[in-house]
């Protein structure tokens, strides 16, 4: 849900390309026509820009070719005859048209509008097949209902895309019945622009009147919102033209990151009296980059990217989450008690890490066998709720839990499964060797550093991820073997498996085997 052009179709589609969903040959019909429509458009859009702003075109040949795009047909969804072709080029290249496109931010201009204009000898050709990128790049509006299904950690999802003007979401409430999740698209870089429907509505207000509704609205009272603040992208781009304090009276931030605070602080009122289970607020740092990186070859083997994608993919899998609101209030209170044992203040990574070695040091053996027991508490505390960490306590629930930034709720969550293989399968390999792995962390410094940049080199110089994780753990291995000797590696070999299985599965098959 969301209001018009907030990008709605734009993740259903990033969607289809994750589950490689093919497009019918009617879609890419339908879409096709609105690439060419979206070209004549955005050239209008610009031609105007130039007007509004007193100035002409530069080459004055270029003026009456803007006119006639000007007074042509209203809207076209076909080839350009070769003439008005070669006039939008011809106008695309004009001086005058590109100063005003460098101040884009200032029209409702499409954001893919280069993109096209740039590659019209090729869309226009005769066998023209619009590309993957080119689908997602085009805007064409939502009218009715479109579903797609596809699968994600086994369970089969249905996901239905609605138009958001205003005429369309009149349909809307037909369709409150059976949904168990509900993804939410707020353009946030709107808060300058009002709507095409109502020119005196300006869109981030409406936007937000909108996803108040849909979070108030009684059927959804118990359905998990995933809120996605978009075009984060023209946002940043927009905060130096358009000071947010000119539109937001209340708004007194300084930076980029204050500015995206308040945007997130106006959804949360907007969602006020929703449980913290029910609402997940994530911000589209990735524009629309995602489904095109997928396409691009030299991205979809980049590990960032990988791992950015596999998380996108454990996000979906968060709408199946399986866990009630009594069950994630459970877990809180599981790992509450957990901490507590720990001391942590302020609770920060580093002030647990602080904790632990501390423990380690003081109390040697007994320490860890203390902390093992900190940990069995912890998960049968967690049984007893009927808890899975999977799918109940996520990074966010961490982030939720604790205020603290996914970086740190990624560290808290795999400790979580680190802790549990050292305090049962990999037991007797610490308790044997603990006082050399205790030492090993000061004493190897150097060693694991060299281990480090040779794993960075190698995914610089384009070596595939889950390769260079596994030659990087070898080089781990052979650190820990010289200190300490070759019964310690299946311990270290899982230690870092696990850090890394736990935030990403694309590797599973393709690392070591610890054999432990
Ligand atoms: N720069 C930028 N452009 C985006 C982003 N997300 C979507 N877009 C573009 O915005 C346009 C509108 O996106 P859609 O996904 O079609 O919008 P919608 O919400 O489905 O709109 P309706 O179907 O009319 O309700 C498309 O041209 C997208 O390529 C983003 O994060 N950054
Ligand atoms: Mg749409």
């Amino acid at each position: 849900m969301g209001a018009a052009e907030s990008g709605k179709t734009t993740l259903l589609e990033q969607i289809r390309l994750l589950y490689n969903q093919n497009w019918t040959e009617a879609e890419m019909f339908h879409s096709k026509a609105f690439i060419y429509n979206n070209i004549l458009q955005n050239i209008r859009i610009l031609i105007e820009g130039v007007k509004k702003s007193g100035e002409k075109l530069t080459n004055p040949e270029n003026e009456p070719r803007a006119e006639s795009l000007l007074n042509n047909d209203e809207s076209r969804y076909a080839r350009f005859p070769e003439s008005m072709a070669n006039d939008i080029k011809s106008i695309w290249n004009d001086p005058s048209i590109q100063e005003i496109y460098a101040k884009r931010s200032t029209m409702n201009l499409n954001d893919s509008a280069k993109y096209f204009l740039d590659n019209l000898d090729n869309i226009n050709k005769e066998d023209y097949v619009p590309s993957p990128k080119d689908l997602i790049m085009s805007y064409v509006p939502t009218v009715g209902v479109q579903n797609v299904i596809f699968t994600c950690n086994n369970r089969a999802f249905q996901l239905f895309d609605i138009g958001g003007q205003k005429i369309d979401r009149r349909k809307w409430a037909t369709m409150y019945d059976g949904i168990d999740a509900i993804f939410f698209c707020l353009a946030i870089s709107e808060y300058n622009q009002t709507m095409y429907e109502d020119p005196n509505m300006n869109r981030l207000i409406d936007s937000l009147s909108l996803l108040q509704k849909i979070s108030d609205e009684p059927k959804f009272k118990e359905t998990p919102i995933f809120l996605f603040l978009n075009e984060v992208d023209v946002f940043k781009e927009k905060l130096n033209i358009f000071p947010l304090e000119n539109y937001c009276l209340n708004y007194s931030g300084k930076s980029e990151e204050d500015a995206l605070n308040y945007m997130e602080s106006l959804a949360k009122q907007a969602t006020i009296g929703r449980s913290m289970g029910l609402i997940y607020i994530y911000r589209m740092f990735f524009k629309i980059a995602l489904a095109l990186l997928l396409t691009s070859s030299v991205f979809s083997t980049n590990p960032k990217f990988t791992y950015f994608v596999d998380k996108l993919k454990g996000r979906i899998g968060d709408a199946a989450m399986n866990c009630s609101d009594d069950q994630y209030a459970a877990a809180h209170k599981c790992f509450d008690a957990y901490y507590a044992n720990w001391n942590a203040v302020p609770f920060t990574f580093e002030q647990f890490e602080k904790q632990y070695d501390h423990l380690m040091d003081s109390k040697g053996v007994q320490g860890f066998e203390q902390a093992c027991t900190y940990q069995d508490t912890l998960t049968k505390c967690l049984i007893a709720a009927n808890v899975n960490m999977d799918n109940c306590v996520t990074n966010e629930a961490f982030e939720d839990w604790y205020k603290i930034n996914v970086t740190e709720a990624e560290q808290f969550r795999t400790t979580y499964f680190i802790f549990d293989y050292e305090c049962n399968a990999g037991k007797p390999i610490v308790t044997q060797n603990f006082v050399c792995l205790r030492d090993i962390k000061r004493r190897d410094k150097k060693d694991m550093d060299i281990c480090q940049t040779q794993y960075n080199n190698a995914l610089n110089s384009g070596t595939p991820f889950c390769k260079a994780y596994n030659d990087y753990v070898t080089c781990v291995e052979n650190v820990y073997t010289h200190y300490c000797g070759k019964q310690v590696v299946p311990w270290i070999c899982n230690v870092e498996e696990i850090g890394l299985k736990v935030n990403y599965d694309g590797c599973n098959n393709q690392l070591q085997n610890c054999n432990q």
